[in-house]
């Protein structure tokens, strides 16, 4: 396994539960796109990379792409779901149920950054994310191969 391997599974993982959060905001008069769940998710995010001795502007940068990875998968799902109606989901998920799910992965992302600190500052860190996408990408389907490609930019300094 390389050594970024578990970052970007934990980021593939966020942009797989994505799907979850597209379902529960299907129907409904939730947009997609919550500024101020945005701010709670990067506040809480800058204090814990403190925390963990990271750099919140870094661990910052890298979670607002999570958070645009995961706003593509939504999207993505929800114009297929209009284009085709036998591919809606049947069953609501509960959104206050999934943000503790998203908490959860957040907090591996980060100490998987905090573990990966000095990789990735060093000049391997390119060649070790693009093995680690590859390896990663080959379980998704084009939508969250995409999502996973528009998450993980920002994880070589
Ligand atoms: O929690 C939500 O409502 C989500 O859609 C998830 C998420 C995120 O990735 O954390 C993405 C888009 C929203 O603007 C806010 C947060």
């Amino acid at each position: 396994e390389g050594a970024l391997d578990p970052l970007v599974g934990s980021a593939a993982e966020r942009v797989v539960l994505s799907d979850q959060v597209a379902a529960a905001k299907w129907g409904t008069d939730s947009p997609i796109e919550d500024p101020e769940r945005e701010q709670e998710v990067l506040d809480g995010v800058a204090a814990r990379a403190v925390e963990l001795g990271l750099d919140p502007e870094e661990a910052t940068r890298v979670f607002r792409d999570q958070i645009e990875a995961s706003k593509l998968v939504q999207r993505g799902l929800h114009a297929r779901w209009t284009a085709h109606p036998d591919e809606q989901p049947t069953e609501r998920p509960d959104l206050g149920e999934i943000r503790p799910e998203l908490d959860r992965l957040g907090e591996a992302i980060l100490v998987q950054l905090r573990d990966t600190d000095e990789l990735r500052d060093g000049p391997s860190c390119t060649g070790h994310l693009v093995s680690a996408y590859a390896h990663t990408a080959r379980d998704l389907d084009a939508l969250h191969q995409a999502a996973l490609g528009r998450a993980t930019p920002s994880i070589c300094a």
